[in-house]
């Protein structure tokens, strides 16, 4: 029988050119090339199937993990995969996993932190994979208060060693990704003692397990700290609990690009500055936001399509119902998404930009801009994931009951994304370190220091104080200086209003706590205002293909006007728009969101997800929902047998006995 495509009428509605959109979203043709290839290449391989994980028990979920990224290994090798590419398999392989880190966390740090020489020699051997690593930073007791950990390196001059020590239960290293079960070797962040002296945390790169038989070596207990949230999800991932007793490293496993421990103990700040430790955070941070804009497009494409088929109500004289799609509730909580979704896509890209002009920067001593990309990448970590993680878990209400069904690709995706939240800086106080760069951008104004990049709007800060939007119509709110000026005067007028009442204490850091919520309101609109402006700033760009571009301008004006609906305390109390100009966005909001409809299906396809990548029954690309969730059921394991193990113990009793003196 032929595969009919149910979503077919949607399709031919799209006014504008889907693949060339698929080109933008991709960011090149390159790039779209590469990432279609190896999507299909997973997708078309038995070895990656998923449909079963959440059934999985989590031993047999943790084999079939290490299967696959054997399988992978195997497949970048025997295919001569470049970095990309091999990067792009293992991201549609979409299974958390030890080589996350091995290659997210382990080989930036070493890359970021190690020598040359250290370089020279551990990075081959972690290129060939014939160690594997992870990074061991967080602790029993303390996680975001890195100079709070506990574990210690106390070099010792007689043998040339670090010796390493858990010296506390609270000091035990819980969490790091691979540790538990896999890793051979870890960077592990400790305080290094010289002479008695306590010099702050820094990291050494640490052999965990022996290369012949995997066993632990002698001083180190280590294991897996157990389950997690959600069904399959993040327990393919063996993170794990680490503790040393006396273990010795040789001096040079220091990584001592900064500061260096001599043969006779000494410390020596080298003469590479510490910020370069910065470009490693700008780079992983840059890929958490872009990975935001996957997980969230995922979810957003299976609720979209899933809306142009479901349909409710309705019906007239026997025809078919509506759509849920064309309920105005429904696109105003979806459409809002999806346009998140392009815009975060968009500041990925920009970040990718940032983290090259840091590197070149860092390579030419200049760090004057380092501080504001630092705090700059915090915030979208922060933005990006949170807000994404509150998608998804819109999009699975969106679809309603059949959302909350494993088949429908939602929970796991659920399950799996929200620790970003938390990993690599928890967002709150990521925020925190973003409201404090904006305080300090705002006390050096006066004296003339000025503000640069995502800041720089803030040397306007007088004429920002002052503007009043001048919008008189709904279609004003469709011009970029407007929606702007709007963004900036609110984030400008926000953290001034922070500033003038911490300005009211007599301690200062007494003031930044009791301000704190209110701080972390600033940097948002502050982050809220960066993504805007790069969205404007993208649409400045050529963009080929019929229709392409005037699809991302309604995008781009949902996303910013959907702010302004949803932060209009905000923009109210700050003065820098009145209540009716308000409701003008609001009103423009909602005609936007007429002008998506016809255009919903294909902008979801853009994305290029195969049906294997979005492991979901609503999301199918064909719309073939309903079989696919009967059919799916039918494969749990209850299913097997008609009549459930634990009749005849349980149920049977109950039903066959002969009740005499019941209450009920
Ligand atoms: C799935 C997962 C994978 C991980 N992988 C790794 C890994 O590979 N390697 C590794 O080293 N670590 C890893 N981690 C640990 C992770 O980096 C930490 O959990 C994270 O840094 C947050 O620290 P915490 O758990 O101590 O939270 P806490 O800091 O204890 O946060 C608890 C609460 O306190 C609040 N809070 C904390 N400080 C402040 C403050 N100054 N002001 C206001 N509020 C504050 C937070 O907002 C939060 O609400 C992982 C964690 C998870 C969940």
């Amino acid at each position: 029988m032929e595969a009919v495509d149910h979503l077919a009428p949607e399709r031919n509605r799209a006014q504008f050119d889907v693949e060339e959109m698929k080109i933008v979203w991709a960011g090149s043709r390159d790039a779209f090339e590469v990432s279609d290839r190896m999507s299909r290449l997973v997708a078309s391989d038995p070895v990656f199937r998923k449909d079963n994980r959440p059934m999985l028990g989590r031993k047999e979920l943790f084999k079939n993990t290490l299967r696959k990224a054997a399988h992978a290994w195997k497949r970048i090798i025997e295919l001569r995969l470049n970095e990309e590419e091999a990067y792009r398999l293992r991201f549609y392989v979409d299974e958390p996993a030890f080589t996350d880190l091995h290659w997210g966390m382990f080989i930036p740090a070493i890359k970021g932190q190690g020598t040359e020489e250290q370089q020279q020699k551990w990075l081959p051997l972690a290129y060939k994979m014939q160690i594997i690593g992870c990074y061991a930073q967080t602790e029993l007791g303390h996680g975001s208060n890195v100079q709070g950990l506990e574990t210690t390196a106390t070099f010792d001059p007689q043998t040339d060693e670090f010796v390493i020590n858990s010296p506390t239960l609270t000091s035990s290293k819980w969490w790091p990704g691979g540790l538990g079960k896999v890793s051979t070797h870890a960077v592990v962040y400790a305080r290094l003692i010289t002479d008695g002296q306590d010099q702050g945390v820094h990291g050494f790169i640490v052999q965990l397990r022996s290369l012949d038989d995997h066993l632990p070596l002698p001083g180190i207990t280590i294991g897996d700290i157990g389950m997690k949230f959600g069904n399959g999800a993040y327990n393919s991932m063996d993170n794990g609990v680490l503790r040393f007793d006396d273990v010795r490293i040789p001096r040079n496993q220091m990584l001592m690009r900064v500061l260096q421990v001599t043969r006779e103990g000494k410390c020596v700040q080298s003469n590479v500055p510490r910020q370069l430790i910065y470009g490693t955070m700008v780079y992983v941070r840059q890929t958490i936001v872009s990975d935001a804009s996957c997980a969230l497009s995922r979810a957003v494409c299976i609720a979209t399509r899933y809306s142009a088929v479901r349909r409710q109500f309705g019906s007239h004289n026997g025809g078919p119902e509506t759509q849920v799609i064309d309920y105005k509730t429904q696109q105003a909580r979806l459409f809002p998404l999806l346009a998140s979704a392009y815009a975060f896509r968009f500041i990925g890209e920009w970040l990718k930009w940032l983290y090259t002009d840091v590197t070149g920067r860092l390579q030419a001593n200049d760090f004057s801009t380092l501080p504001e990309a630092h705090a700059c990448t915090a915030g979208l970590k922060s933005l990006t994931t949170s807000a994404t993680a509150d998608g998804i878990e819109e999009c699975r209400k969106l679809c309603g009951g059949h959302g909350y069904l494993c088949s429908s690709g939602l929970p796991e995706l659920f399950a799996v994304y929200i620790p970003s939240c938390t990993y690599e800086g928890d967002n709150v106080v990521l925020l925190l370190q973003v409201a404090r760069h904006l305080m300090k951008t705002i006390s050096q104004l006066g004296s003339g220091k000025k503000p640069v990049g995502t800041t720089a709007y803030m040397g306007r800060v007088e004429q920002l104080m002052q503007c009043r939007s001048d919008v008189q119509i709904a279609e004003d709110w469709l011009k970029p200086n407007v929606v702007l000026e709007a963004f900036e005067a609110r984030a400008a007028r926000m953290s001034v209003a922070c500033a003038q009442a911490l300005s009211k204490f007599t301690n200062p850091e007494e003031g930044f706590q009791q301000l704190s919520a209110d701080l972390v309101e600033a940097a948002v609109a502050h982050c809220q205002l960066i993504v805007v402006s790069k969205f404007l700033e993208k649409l400045q760009q050529d963009i080929p293909g019929k229709g392409v571009k005037q699809q991302l301008q309604i995008l781009c004006s949902i996303y910013a006007l959907f702010l302004v609906h949803k932060h209009l305390g905000d923009f109210l109390s700050t003065g820098c728009i009145t209540a009716k100009q308000g409701s003008l966005a609001n009103e423009q909001l909602r005609s936007l969101y007429s002008q998506v409809r016809p255009n919903a299906i294909a902008l979801v396809d853009a994305f290029d997800y195969t049906d294997h990548y979005l492991g979901s029954a609503l999301g199918r690309y064909d719309g073939n929902v309903y079989p696919t969730l009967y059919e799916e059921a039918w494969k749990d394991p209850l299913n097997e047998s008609v009549v459930p193990d634990g009749y005849q113990e349980y149920v049977r009793p109950m039903l066959k006995q002969q009740l005499r003196n019941a209450r009920l």
